[in-house]
């Protein structure tokens, strides 16, 4: 079966280039079904969903033509059906972009439930109340539902939490309602802009994106472009983290330093030092480590996405460490594996409180989620002897070339899909 083996390695050290962003291309190829002519898209990360988001457009009618690396044209002109199957609407989370996208332009649309990674409850009630708003209908059935409107209109809505998926999928239906929607209390996430930038150089008229209120006025039409994908901030930032962890030094090169305001500042609290250029951030690793209590939050809060990878980070340093997730206050799925390899954690009550600056040993650990994944890799990296991770798969659904970049900056780490090659790789890596 397919595995990560991580053994002890060295402090991490060079630059990596940092791809575009898992979180705003699921809402830009989406996005891009909005527009009545060719959408070309760049920067586009080689990951498992987007190969996903590749088979359900095949059944729908929807050409995703791969033009040259990174960069896809969608063409949703010969959309002829806007139906997504349950299996593979469930493989990941936003199959529910294209109702926003599809609904205004085709009546009807049918869609799985959303998979995704799984944190215990992950809702969508605020998706289902701000289009039924709208003028959307919403029939659920065991697998699927079906959300049909003869005509959406704008409306004036307020989200009852600020959730970035919801902000995007409403923003998009939006752009083609007829009239005028208020987004109240709106996600200010750079990948809610970056989504807003593409509709708007689309011809779509949208203010206000950034900010906690989007205005958005429905056209009814709105034309092709060439559009470039933000870089992933949350790659970037456990990058950033890993060069803590092992001790070293690590530039993150094409990247928005302003994206990663609130990690950097916790970096430098734990004791990193940290350097930016207007599109580079350095970490490098001081030798102190400062144990610290983080609550994640919306941006510009500290991402949930991050508090993984900062966990391992946390183990060490000397002292107690706390670690609340507000915006999925179950998602500590990665501190059990953590304390198979030895780390003094346990999660009550929705914290996890770690006491860091101890030894971890390598252990057979289970990626549970995308974040959890590069966490076990990097607690692997300054454990003694061999980690294994499994569960490879939901890593691959938002890292790529992951491995490849460890490598490059002096991991000791590699992928086998056998015990063979586990044990040849295992040889020559001793030698
Ligand atoms: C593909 C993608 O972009 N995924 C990201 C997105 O997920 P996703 O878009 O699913 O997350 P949201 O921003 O919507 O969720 C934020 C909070 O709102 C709650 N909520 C959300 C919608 C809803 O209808 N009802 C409701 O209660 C959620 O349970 C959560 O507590 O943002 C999360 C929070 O930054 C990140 O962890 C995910 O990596
Ligand atoms: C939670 C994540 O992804 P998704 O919302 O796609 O499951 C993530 O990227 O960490």
């Amino acid at each position: 079966m397919k595995r990560i083996i991580v053994q002890p390695s060295p402090a991490l050290s060079g630059s990596v280039r940092i791809p575009g962003a898992k979180n705003s291309t699921l809402a830009l190829i989406a996005a891009a079904c909005l527009a009545d002519e060719p959408v070309r898209l760049c920067d586009i990360p080689s990951i498992a969903d987007i190969q996903i988001i590749e088979q359900i457009a095949e059944g729908m009618g929807l050409v995703i033509q791969r033009e040259a690396v990174g960069q896809l044209l969608i063409d949703a002109r010969a959309v002829h059906a806007a139906v997504i199957e349950p299996a593979k609407a469930s493989a990941f989370r936003t199959a529910y972009y294209f109702v926003g996208a599809l609904l205004a332009k085709h009546g009807r649309v049918s869609v799985g439930y959303p998979g995704g990674d799984d944190f215990v409850s992950r809702p969508i009630d605020q998706h289902v109340k701000a289009l039924t708003a709208m003028g959307a209908r919403f029939t659920f059935h065991a697998d699927h539902y079906v959300v049909e409107a003869a005509s959406l209109v704008g409306a004036d809505i307020y989200f009852d939490m600020i959730t970035s998926g919801a902000t995007m999928n409403v923003m998009m239906a939006a752009a083609r309602a007829k009239g005028r929607t208020v987004l109240r209390n709106a996600a200010r996430d750079p990948e809610v802009v970056d989504t807003a930038n593409l509709l708007i150089q689309m011809g779509a008229r949208i203010r206000g994106a950034g900010t906690d209120t989007i205005v958005i006025d429905g056209v009814s039409n709105l034309k092709g472009c060439t559009y470039h994908v933000i870089p992933d901030r949350l790659i970037a930032g456990a990058f950033l983290m890993a060069a803590g962890v092992t001790g070293g030094s690590v530039t993150v090169m094409d990247v928005i330093p302003e994206h990663l305001g609130s990690c950097l500042a916790k970096l430098t609290e734990i004791g990193l030092h940290i350097e930016t250029t207007s599109s580079t951030i350095t970490a490098h690793a001081t030798g102190v480590y400062r144990a610290t209590r983080v609550r994640t939050a919306m941006y510009p809060g500290f991402a949930t996405d991050l508090q993984q990878p900062l966990t391992s980070l946390l183990l060490k340093a000397p002292g107690r460490s706390l670690i609340s997730d507000r915006i999925y206050p179950n998602r500590f799925q990665h501190a059990a594996q953590l304390r198979r390899m030895g780390a003094d954690i346990e999660v009550r009550s929705g914290v996890a409180r770690l006491n860091g600056g101890k030894p971890l040993t390598g252990a057979l650990v289970h990626a549970s989620d995308i974040r959890a994944g590069i966490a076990l890799i990097m607690a692997g990296m300054i454990a003694e002897g061999k980690t294994t991770v499994m569960g490879v798969h939901h890593i691959e659904r938002g890292y790529e070339n992951m491995i490849e970049d460890f490598r490059l900056l002096g991991a000791n780490i590699a992928v086998c899909q056998s015990d063979d090659e586990e044990l040849r790789w295992l040889a020559s890596s001793a030698t």
